[in-house]
């Protein structure tokens, strides 16, 4: 079962608007609203697959309410924990031409006593996971070592954590030695606070966060794929995509498929890689199923590119 830990969950809302201008009205041609946040997400695309699943959360509002009720119709089990504040939403704008803009709320802040609760929530099902996913950013209140906090008690439960956050909060919880840590190329460079050209930087970087306590870095790319950097090697693998619709929710699709696919060796990139080239080409957040998966057309190697520049423009490689 893999357990996923959601501090500052969202309402997606997706409006498809015709262009952008500043200071004009914008009449969406087309909406939708899904459940989001990193974690959320990631039990999503678990469940799409058909693997078992708990996403625990802080819920709260009538948009908490709406939120537990999407993931209630997808048959995700929701273990929310209540919250005065109220859950936040996220708009994404898509352009015509695929181009997403999107705001990404602080949402409510946590008392004392709302954060200790998510703790206890999470540490009380630890012993049943065989992942606990800690995803996204956290919400205002707990401070950025709530993560590292978390890492250290369910460690002590026997539970295998994987962690996708980034900045302080990365930072923080490194040191209590997480078994992988997914941070995609822009929070990379973030990390070890330099930009990335290559894929060789990019190798470099994800074994700066290893000495620095991670045990496996899996490192999404974008179109450049996926990295797997931990004591059993360093592979690189990517997959052909024929038309990106949406890559919202791809990093999290990616990290569904390698814990469920047992989380460590090529095998398991090679699930991630099929998750993310899956992700990109369904609209929205939308979690591939598994006939939406094309692990034939996946390859992963140990001969890395060193010399590949990096083509997402957020890492300081060539547009
Ligand atoms: N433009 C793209 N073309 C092909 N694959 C992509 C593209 N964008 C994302 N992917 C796939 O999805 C994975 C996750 O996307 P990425 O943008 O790196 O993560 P995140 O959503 O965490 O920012 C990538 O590693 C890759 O496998
Ligand atoms: O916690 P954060 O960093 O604000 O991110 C939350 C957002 O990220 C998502 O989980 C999607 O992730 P990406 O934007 O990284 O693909 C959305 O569902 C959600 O709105």
């Amino acid at each position: 079962m893999i357990l996923t830990v959601t501090p500052n969950p969202s309402l997606d809302r997706t409006y498809e608007v015709p262009g952008l201008r500043r200071g004009a009205l914008l009449r969406a041609e087309g909406d939708r609203v899904e459940p989001g946040g990193k974690g959320v997400n990631v039990s999503r695309a678990v469940a799409a697959t058909g693997g078992r699943t708990t996403a625990v959360m802080p819920l709260g509002g009538a948009e908490g309410a709406l939120l537990a009720r999407l993931l209630d119709e997808q048959g995700i089990e929701v273990a929310g924990v209540p919250l005065a504040g109220s859950t936040r939403v996220n708009i994404t704008l898509v352009e015509p031409d695929g181009t997403l803009t999107k705001v990404n709320a602080a949402g409510p802040a946590l008392t004392a006593a709302e954060a200790a609760a998510l703790l206890l929530a999470v540490r009380s099902r630890a012993a049943n996971a065989d992942w606990i996913a800690c995803c996204g950013s956290l919400p205002r209140g707990p401070g950025p070592e709530w993560y590292a906090e978390l890492v250290a008690r369910t460690h002590r439960a026997g539970a295998r954590i994987a962690l996708d956050t980034s900045g302080e909060a990365l930072t923080a919880a490194l040191a209590w030695r997480p078994e992988v840590v997914k941070p995609n190329a822009e929070e990379l460079a973030e990390a070890v606070g330099r930009s990335l050209a290559t894929v060789g930087d990019a190798v470099k970087a994800a074994e700066e966060l290893r000495a620095r306590g991670a045990g496996t870095v899996l490192a999404s790319l974008g179109a450049d794929g996926q990295l797997l950097v931990s004591d059993g090697g360093t592979y690189w693998g990517h997959a052909p995509v024929a038309t990106v619709r949406s890559n919202v929710g791809a990093g999290d699709a990616s990290l569904a498929g390698f814990l469920a696919a047992g989380g460590h060796g090529p095998a398991a990139l090679a699930a991630a890689v099929a998750h993310g080239a899956a992700a990109v080409g369904l609209p929205g957040s939308a979690m591939p199923g598994t006939a939406d998966l094309d692990p034939a057309s996946v390859v992963t190697t140990a001969d890395i590119p060193v010399d590949r520049p990096l083509a997402d423009p957020r890492t300081g490689g060539p547009s």
